[in-house]
């Protein structure tokens, strides 16, 4: 562990809260003003507050999906893990269909089930303790991820980053957003941009708010000001999150992420992805596989509330888009660095599906 970074001071943020009775959530819609608690008992109504991005983030929603199937297991009387997994079941289905692009939902109600399937009479806890162990661990990549991603960005640089991937997406410290920290911690990263991320807003809602937090001035850019920035040389890095990272190295990410890599590419900058391995999906072949949200158009007819449009204008609201491994510099994950991947290098690190 990287002892110039005091990883205490960026705990503070805790969106996902197990009182041993119920899963609080901390409601990401009323950041950065109202910091309000939703308090979950059921599985159902984690599932209900993943898909309204009460709780949001690849890993955040693998894990608060994984509390749901503990609180599922509170409804089921089984003699052991197996005959439980049939059981609960049901509602992990409904949990895995909450959000359908980010591979860590899938990934952890896998993992959870797996647990269960070798579990005996004990299975409940052993329920408890692999949700609690997913969390644990994610944390602790986001830590490696943010020394091995701060690592490839020399003294002094400025980084743009996208969407929010800190502690309100994960379970602590960020995925981006840790290597971000990591390279403020260690005078690597000097600048760092923020775009506000339409339309859901989590840039100028959320990360701006989280790195003031910390004590890190960010600066907040329109979106459509990313490519104006990238050409006027305050910005060496782009890095970003990821919400499924295929076997050939395609990245499904927040929509407008592609075009920040385009962008990137064309004036020279490095692009970063930084994911833990639970984002990694050797078992999707290229971007062409991945299923990219939809959210209700309504989202973008107004902001905070307030409508902006006038009434009877479409629009569509696709939530993620696929950046090719082509336009990629560097996926960081827990497990290492791929540099300029392809699907041979995704292969040697993370094996054939
Ligand atoms: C470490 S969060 C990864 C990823 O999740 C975000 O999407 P959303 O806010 O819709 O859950 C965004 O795409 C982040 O990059």
């Amino acid at each position: 562990m990287n002892d110039t970074i005091d990883y205490a001071r960026y705990d503070r943020i805790r969106p996902i809260r197990w009182t041993g009775e119920a899963l609080e959530l901390l409601d990401q819609r009323k950041l950065p003003f109202t910091t309000e608690y939703v308090a979950c008992t059921g599985s159902d109504e984690v599932a209900a507050a993943i898909h309204a991005l009460v709780v949001r983030g690849a890993p955040a929603i693998g894990i608060a999906a994984a509390w749901g199937v503990v609180l599922a297991a509170r409804d089921v009387d089984a003699a052991d893990g197996i005959a439980a997994a049939a059981l609960l079941a049901p509602a992990m289905q409904r949990l895995n269909a909450a959000r359908p692009t980010a591979v860590n939902l899938a990934w952890a109600l896998a993992r959870m089930r797996t647990a269960l399937e070798a579990a005996g009479d004990d299975w409940r806890e052993r329920l408890a303790s692999e949700a609690q162990a997913i969390a644990d661990e994610d944390l602790a990549a986001n830590r490696r991820m943010g020394e091995l991603g701060a690592s490839l960005i020399a003294p002094g640089s400025g980084v743009l980053t996208h969407c929010n991937t800190g502690s309100l997406a994960t379970a602590g410290f960020g995925t981006a957003l840790g290597v971000i920290r990591a390279g403020v911690a260690q005078g690597r990263v000097g600048r760092v941009y923020a775009d506000e991320t339409r339309p859901w807003n989590q840039g100028s809602r959320l990360t701006v708010w989280e790195l003031q937090q910390d004590g890190i001035d960010a600066t907040l850019i329109a979106d459509a000001a990313a490519s104006h920035l990238l050409r006027n040389g305050e910005v060496e890095w782009v890095v970003v999150g990821a919400d499924r990272i295929c076997a050939n190295g395609d990245v499904a990410n927040k929509i407008g992420t592609y075009q920040l890599a385009i962008s990137a590419r064309f004036h020279g900058k490095k692009f970063m992805v930084v994911a833990p391995s639970s984002t990694v999906d050797m078992a999707t072949p290229s971007g062409d596989h991945i299923e990219i949200e939809e959210r209700d158009p309504g989202e973008l007819l107004g902001v905070g509330g307030n409508r902006t449009v006038a009434e009877g204008v479409q629009a569509w609201n696709p939530v993620f888009d696929v950046t090719p491994a082509a336009l990629i510099d560097a996926i960081v994950t827990e497990q290492g660095i791929v540099e300029q991947p392809d699907e041979a290098k995704m292969r040697a690190l993370f094996g054939a599906h």
